[in-house]
């Protein structure tokens, strides 16, 4: 969906839930200013009278108690605005967040592994946080500051026009200049953007990928990359500001001239008697209190521009197509899977499934197996509900899966895959996420059966143990017998295992067998195998080729009927081999 209303209405309607707020504080605000402008009034009565003899003092006093008093308001109002607008703010960024990280779940995968982890952060991270001052500031002050200039001008025309007009010459002036910096404001910003995402996603490239350049000694490299990265979002930012600087100088030098033209010509209007003198000296002081709002204002239009890129890069989030599969929760019948003709690709123009179709009967084993690349996993993700087909359909249970509600469906599969990601937390909540409200007990018990007990109590804080980012703590192993305690836990009736390549010793692997054994009783199991002598007894093999499938049966049929199936068991037989040897 493409967006088309203007950026500050979009935030308006995004922090929906806080209006009264922002409206208490542009309340509060507006009437700051106005009593702000008592002070200026005051000064032009007290001048008039000072220079027409004006001998009463209680005439002075009082005007001294409206300027204090409309001085003490403005100062009170306008921190009572702040405070007000701060509040809601905080509570609106908080909303754009959580609405951003809540829509996540509910985005194909595909969607959210084509953006960078760099930019989600700098997005949900840098770019709302940068909104304060343009939401805190931006909506009180601005309004305030150019109803207060529109106040005084109002007033000076009830007085006498010339005057009003006179004092306002230089400030087009000066302010064509500011706007000629404005125009490209945007599309500046936009780049400022960029190059911080850039710079960003190399940070994140080169922390996450500190293994690898470490192993393959690329640390110069990697430094350089991200180095030049941080030097041209420095430069970006130079030359930004130096293309700014003469066009701001000149217009904060020129906008404030009001006297320049107020002076000498309301001196002729004063000698040729058609000006009077209090008249004279009032239009002078508040002329000079016009320009200093509309700076501040104007000092708001880059806000304005920066709002734009922001609420662009949120909504490119908020309003991607969501997986819609209802909210109306399906009836169920035994966990049976089907694919009817079923295609599928990541991107539109290239298709890697191709009109598969497959029965898998409800507490069976069937393993997917094929060279790599040929498509398995991505049957797998599509059955678990990570992505939707684009054509035919899945059904389980009966049920379309496009009209199983998201988290029913997620209920009903376990999927557990080769890089199961641990969260920095302890091993006890680790294995909860199987099973939020699961008792320690239960956590307890499925980690014994899953052989991840005795680890778990050798370590410092046993089941309190955290296990630092991505599970970095523990080895391979024990992060795949944890995420299989998880699955567990969740005793969904679909299990679908990626079965590991990696981190199998052959003591691991009896322990890891023996925990899938027990994790896969009595449920509807699609292995994807990488080591075929593990899956001979399965129910049904499929062979998947170029995402395609090229026969499916037994272990025996397809040894004697599939040349693909037989080829990958000979070179699996030898690889077994060669580890033995
Ligand atoms: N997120 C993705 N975005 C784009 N293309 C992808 C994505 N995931 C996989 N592919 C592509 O889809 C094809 C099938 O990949 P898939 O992971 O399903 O194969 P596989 O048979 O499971 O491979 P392996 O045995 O190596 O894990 C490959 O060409 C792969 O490059």
């Amino acid at each position: 969906m493409q967006q088309t209303q203007s950026p500050l209405l979009r935030l308006w309607q995004l922090g929906k839930d806080h209006h009264g707020g922002l409206i208490a504080a542009i309340f509060c605000a507006v009437a700051g200013v106005l009593l702000g402008l008592l002070p200026y009034l005051s000064a032009g009565r007290i001048l008039v009278a000072l220079l027409t003899g004006q001998r009463d003092w209680n005439f002075y006093l009082l005007w001294c108690m409206v300027a204090l008093g409309g001085y003490l308001a403005k100062t009170l109002l306008y921190n009572l605005a702040l405070s007000l607008s701060h509040k809601a703010t905080f509570q609106i960024l908080r909303d754009i967040r959580k609405m951003v990280l809540s829509k996540m779940p509910r985005l194909p995968l595909g969607d959210i592994l084509d953006t960078s982890s760099g930019r989600l952060k700098q997005i949900v991270v840098d770019q709302v946080e940068s909104m304060e001052t343009t939401l805190a500031h931006l909506l009180p002050e601005m309004t305030s500051n150019l109803l207060a200039p529109v106040c005084v001008l109002v007033y000076l025309f009830t007085l006498d026009w010339r005057m009003a007009l006179l004092s306002l010459v230089s400030i087009p002036v000066g302010m064509a200049f500011m706007m000629a910096i404005m125009g490209s404001y945007g599309k500046d910003y936009q780049g400022a953007v960029e190059t911080t995402q850039a710079m960003n996603e190399t940070i994140v490239e080169y922390i996450g990928g500190i293994e690898v350049i470490k192993a393959f000694n690329q640390g110069k490299n990697s430094y350089e990359k991200f180095s030049s990265r941080v030097r041209a979002n420095a430069a970006y930012y130079y030359n930004w500001m130096k293309k700014c600087q003469f066009g701001m100088a000149l217009a904060y030098a020129i906008a404030p001239t009001t006297l320049i033209t107020v002076l000498p010509v309301g001196w002729i209007f004063y000698t040729d008697g058609s000006l009077s003198a209090e008249v004279f000296l009032t239009t002078i002081i508040l002329s000079m209190s016009i320009v200093g709002p509309l700076i501040a204002a104007m000092g708001f239009v880059d806000n304005l521009a920066k709002v734009g890129t922001i609420v662009g890069s949120v909504d490119e989030i908020l309003l991607k197509p969501e997986q819609d599969h209802g909210t109306q929760p399906a009836q169920l019948g035994r966990p049976d899977i089907a694919l009817d003709h079923v295609s599928f690709g990541y991107a539109q123009d290239k298709e890697i499934l191709h009109n598969i179709s497959l029965t898998i009967p409800a507490g069976s084993l069937t393993a997917l197996v094929g060279p790599s690349g040929s498509g398995k996993s991505t049957i797998a993700k599509l059955i678990a509900g990570f992505w939707d087909v684009t054509e035919g359909r899945i059904t389980l249970g009966g049920v379309e899966e496009s009209r199983i509600p998201l988290e029913q469906l997620y209920d009903q599969v376990a999927f557990v895959s080769q890089d199961n990601y641990l969260f920095d937390d302890t091993i006890r909540e680790n294995i909860r996420m199987g099973r939020v409200n699961a008792t320690d007990q239960e956590v307890e018990q499925v980690a014994k059966a899953a052989g991840c007990d005795g680890f778990i109590r050798q370590l410092e804080h046993g089941y309190d143990t955290r296990v630092g980012g991505g599970g970095a703590h523990l080895s391979g192993g024990e992060r795949q017998r944890i995420a299989i305690a998880r699955a567990m836990l969740k005793n969904a009736p679909v299990v679908i295992l990626d079965e590991a390549t990696a981190y199998i010793d052959p003591e691991n692997e009896a322990v890891v067998q023996r925990a899938v054994a027990k994790l896969v009783e009595g449920k509807t199991v699609i292995v994807i195998a990488h080591r075929l002598s593990t899956i001979t007894g399965a129910d049904q093999i499929v062979v998947v080729k170029d995402g395609s499938i090229e026969a499916q049966g037994r272990h025996e049929d397809l040894l004697r009927h599939c040349p693909l199936y037989a080829d990958l068991w000979q070179a699996h037989m030898g690889a077994k081999e060669g580890e033995t040897v």
